[in-house]
This record gives structure tokens, C-alpha cells and sequence, in this order.
């Protein structure tokens, strides 16, 4: 065995202990929010008037990985991946260490681009787009080491989220226009709402430092959900949090899933997370893909197997 998650990897595998979280697969939106107006594309999904091409829409794949490739110098970190993720599902992205996880992840949220191959976000390259323009175009993403403000307040860093979903400017908000003070007053509902769902509400004007961890990862995923996001993007949630903290948060993601709409993908060593709570699990190792399927599918992969615990030579 090479390392400690391999043997995380190899419970799971054997059916060893597993996060206990309720397994209802469910693929697709079932539950809209009620009052929910904002973080649903036009024509997504329907009520009584759908139309065809919004069905067209909803059959295409969310997110589209097309034969991507990243080179640095010598090194083939990503080597043509490619894979989709449909609405509503949860994909786990897993690997052993430096499998390229990380610098998929990192295409995802345009803080790379890939030396080849494109990524389609409903239909539209995101390659044009800086990674300060992805949280506008719907996609959230959390830290793997945490990234709040420490000094402002759990409600200030929230803020700054639905902020960047927002189409004001500097010139507007200092002269107080009309439709930024509504502007304010709808983020600030927003907020709340989050306060609310994350069960912030009792640290909620605290500033930040000094909060547990599993505290500002709940934080971190408020920001996160506060620019409405169609795609969350969730980098290494489980890291540092304890067996009890861990089930919750796979709870939590699906149920995140399941209320708010999103489509999820996560990279995360922690194996028996993925496997409970992911639709689909995609596996890289030396920068290719080497399996897909649903958690059982891959847990039973003689080639996934393989690459977590080697060939025993
Ligand atoms: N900025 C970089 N410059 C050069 N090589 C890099 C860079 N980033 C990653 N790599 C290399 O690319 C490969 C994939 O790394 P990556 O960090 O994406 O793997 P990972 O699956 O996220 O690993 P881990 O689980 O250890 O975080 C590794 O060989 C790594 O050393």
C-alpha cells in the first residue's frame, strides 16, 4: 500500500465502515424552493410551459470535460479527461496522489487553462471566461484550505459571495442609485436565508477568527451558495473534520443538492464521502482517466483497485 488513503480506499472497497447518510439517489431536480427566482437558467426545468428547447437544455450535460490535456513543461498532468455531469447529480473526482484532481479542478474554476481540449458550462465554452467572471456565469466553488475573511464577521463573509453575483459597480453604489439599495436589500435577505440554512445564526455577527474549523467550512459553503450557483464546485470539503462532522456534511451536500438545485462536483480524498453520496465517480490517476461509473462500479474496477493499492509486485 502506498499511503493512508489507499487503505481508506481499500475500506471502502471491502465495504469496511462507511459515513452513515441516507442513500436516496435521486437524479434531477425534484424540490424547487419556494420563492426561489434567481439561480435556475431561463427555460431550465419546467413548470406547465416547457418548451423544447428547454428539454433539448435539459438532456444536454451541465458541465461537458472535453478531452482536456495540461502540460507543465514535461509533466502531463492532465493527459485527455474527459467526462459530463448532468443536472443534479453529485460527482466525485478521486485519485490517488497526484492523479491531476487538483489541476482539474483548478480548469473548472479558470484559475488554469488547459494546454488543450475544452470545458462546456450549459452549452458555452468557459475558456473565454476569466476566473473573476465564473461565479457571475453560475459556478461556486469552495476552498481546500479555508479562504474566509477572519476579520470581518461570518454575516460580512457571506456577503462578499452574493456580492460577486451581483451586477453592481463602484460608480453606482457610491451614489446610492435606486436598484442598488434594492440590490442591497435582496443580498441582504439572501444572506439571511443562508445564516439560516447553514446554522450560522448564533456566530453569525462574530468575526470569523477564532470559529472551529467545521464552523468556517459551513462559512465557506454559505459564500459559496450565496452567488446562487447553478454548479458547486467543492475542493477537499471533508479535510479536517472529524467521522461525526463528516457525516454531516454529506448529509448536507445532498440535501444542498436535493433543496437549492445545484449540481455538485467534489474532489475529495475521503473515500467513504464519495461513495456514499455521489452519483457518479470519475477516477484519474497519472493524469487520465482510468474508470466512471457509479460508486459500486468503480469500487469494483480491477484498474482503480490497482491504482490505489498497486499490482503487489
Ligand atoms: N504548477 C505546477 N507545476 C508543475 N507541476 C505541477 C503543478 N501542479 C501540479 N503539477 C504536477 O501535476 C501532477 C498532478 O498534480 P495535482 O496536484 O493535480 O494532483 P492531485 O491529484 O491533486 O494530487 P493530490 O491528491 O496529492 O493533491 C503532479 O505530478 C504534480 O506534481
Amino acid at each position: 500500500m502506498r499511503n493512508g488513503r489507499s487503505i481508506d480506499f481499500a475500506l471502502a472497497c471491502a465495504g469496511g465502515r462507511r459515513a452513515r447518510i441516507p442513500h436516496q439517489r435521486q437524479v434531477g431536480f425534484q424540490k424547487a424552493r419556494s420563492g426561489d427566482s434567481g439561480c435556475r437558467p431561463a427555460g431550465v426545468r419546467g413548470d406547465a410551459g416547457v418548451n423544447a428547447f428547454a428539454q433539448a437544455q435539459d438532456r444536454q450535460p451541465l458541465l461537458s470535460v472535453r478531452d482536456i490535456a495540461v502540460h507543465f513543461g514535461g509533466i502531463k498532468a492532465l493527459d485527455g479527461v474527459s467526462f459530463g455531469l448532468e443536472r443534479g447529480q453529485i460527482l466525485g473526482l478521486i485519485g490517488p496522489n497526484g492523479a491531476g484532481k487538483t489541476t482539474l479542478f483548478n480548469c473548472l474554476s479558470r484559475l488554469y487553462t488547459p494546454t488543450s481540449g475544452d470545458i462546456l458550462f450549459a452549452g458555452a465554452t468557459l475558456l473565454d471566461r476569466p476566473a473573476h467572471r465564473v461565479a457571475e456565469s453560475g459556478i461556486g466553488r469552495t476552498f481546500q484550505n479555508l479562504a474566509t475573511f477572519s476579520r470581518l464577521s461570518v454575516r460580512d463573509n457571506i456577503r462578499i459571495g452574493a456580492h460577486s453575483a451581483s451586477n453592481s459597480d463602484i460608480a453606482s453604489d457610491a451614489l446610492r442609485l435606486p436598484w442598488v439599495r434594492r440590490n442591497e436589500a435582496e443580498i441582504d435577505g439572501v444572506v439571511d436565508e443562508l445564516i439560516d440554512y447553514l446554522e450560522l445564526a448564533r456566530v453569525a455577527d462574530m468575526p470569523a477568527s477564532g470559529l472551529p474549523f467545521g464552523t468556517l467550512k459551513r462559512v465557506e459553503l454559505a459564500r459559496a451558495l450565496a452567488s446562487k450557483p447553478t454548479l458547486l464546485l467543492l475542493d477537499e470539503p471533508a479535510g479536517g473534520l472529524n467521522h461525526d462532522e463528516i457525516t454531516e456534511l454529506g448529509e448536507r451536500i445532498r440535501k444542498i443538492r436535493d433543496d437549492r438545485n445545484v449540481t455538485i462536483l467534489l474532489v475529495e480524498h475521503h473515500m467513504n464521502l464519495v461513495m456514499a453520496i455521489s452519483d457518479i465517480v470519475v477516477v484519474l490517476n497519472f493524469g487520465r482517466k482510468i474508470s466512471e461509473g457509479s460508486p459500486a462500479t468503480v469500487q469494483a474496477d480491477p484498474e482503480v483497485i490497482r491504482a490505489y493499492l498497486g499490482d503487489g509486485k
